[in-house]
């Protein structure tokens, strides 16, 4: 048995238009997803999802006698449930090169789901690791990287960039621009998340991104401005000015709004920041509901986003440098 972990992260700057070839730079935050794994003797796959839904839910399903999911859920919860695990257990059994392998998986995870906070790529990321690792494959972490995007295109039905997935199975701060991935220096960000209790979808959402980007030439130009302001925003992190970061943060949020992937909700934990005093918030990743980002040294943002209606969840996310391993 194994169990490997993988962090969620926050965008600093850049989500959406990474998918198009321009810089992003997410920052991994300290709360993980953690996927354990046992081998089976059959080539069946149980999954144990703890916080899938209220109550969580465990279906067992696959193999060659074993055909659909034995569970009495919607079929809805069922495949978001099992997408991404699949998918991550299939790049095991490809790594390992036993196509047959069934397993026990349980997954506990501190990450709300479909909220920003990339729980798909730390699921996918742990659950590649963890199960390469049953196997008796020991993946790199750039492998672990490489095969979570996979995945994770996969899934999100070709929407998706590296970035997520890079930026959890390294952990800290990272840049993602095309193929290139790198990791970033950077200095104590004092973030504070604020979260809705929504979601979004992100293969959705990056869909609608695109057909605005092919209808329109200022929609293209939109996602370009945020390439520039991704190149700033990478200048600013390097000499550490937080008030900068700050400002080109509020800068994205506005161009996300203009993308349409912004919310009432999302806008109202914007402003609610702003007002406390924070140097900056922007929606982090797909949007649509979940988790805004800002930038305060102080408690003020925090007091602020925890009497705002609306806003269900707030708390204080520290930069983690720990990427993918096992526990
Ligand atoms: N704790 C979990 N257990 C099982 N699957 C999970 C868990 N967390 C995330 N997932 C998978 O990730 C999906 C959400 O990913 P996504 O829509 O990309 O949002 P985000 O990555 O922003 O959280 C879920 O629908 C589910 O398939
Ligand atoms: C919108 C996007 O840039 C980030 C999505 O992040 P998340 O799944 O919402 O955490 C898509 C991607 O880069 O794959
Ligand atoms: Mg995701």
């Amino acid at each position: 048995m194994v169990t490997a972990s993988a962090p969620g992260k926050v965008y600093l700057f850049g989500e959406h238009a990474v998918v198009y070839g321009e810089p992003a730079v997410p920052c991994a935050i300290d709360r993980r997803a953690r996927v354990t794994v046992e081998r089976r003797a059959d080539d069946h796959l149980r999954v144990h999802a703890e916080d899938l839904s209220l109550d969580g839910f465990t279906v067992e399903y696959g193999g060659t006698t074993g055909g659909d999911p034995d569970v009495d859920v919607p079929q809805s919860l069922v495949e978001a449930a099992t997408g991404y695990v699949d998918a991550a257990v299939e790049q095991a059994r490809d790594a390992a090169d036993a196509p047959d392998a069934g397993f026990d998986i349980t997954i506990e995870s501190e990450i709300p789901l479909g909220a920003g906070l990339g729980s798909s790529a730390a699921v996918t990321a742990a659950g590649i690791y963890a199960a390469a690792e049953e196997l008796g494959t020991d993946l790199s972490t750039d492998e672990v990287a490489e095969r979570a995007y996979s995945a994770e295109l996969a899934v999100q039905e070709g929407n998706a960039s590296r970035a997520d997935t890079f930026c959890s199975a390294t952990g800290g701060a990272v840049r993602v621009e095309g193929d290139d991935c790198r990791s970033l220096d950077a200095p104590e960000l004092p973030f504070v998340v604020g979260f809705d209790g929504g979601a979004g979808d992100t293969g959705a959402l990056v869909s609608g991104v695109r057909e605005l980007k092919n209808s329109y030439d200022f929609a293209a130009d939109t996602v370009a401005a945020v390439g520039d302001l991704v190149r700033s925003g990478e200048d600013a992190l390097a000499a550490g000015d937080l008030e900068e970061l700050g400002e080109l943060m509020d800068f994205n949020h506005g161009l996300l709004s203009a993308l349409g992937v912004s919310s009432r909700s999302l806008d109202a934990m914007v402003w609610a920041a702003r007002d406390a005093g924070a140097l900056g918030a922007k929606l982090t990743g797909a949007g649509g509901g979940g988790c805004v980002v800002a930038l305060d040294e102080s408690e003020e943002t925090e007091t602020a986003l925890r009497y705002l209606p609306g806003c269900e969840e707030t708390f204080r996310a520290e930069l983690d440098t720990e990427g993918v391993h096992v526990e």
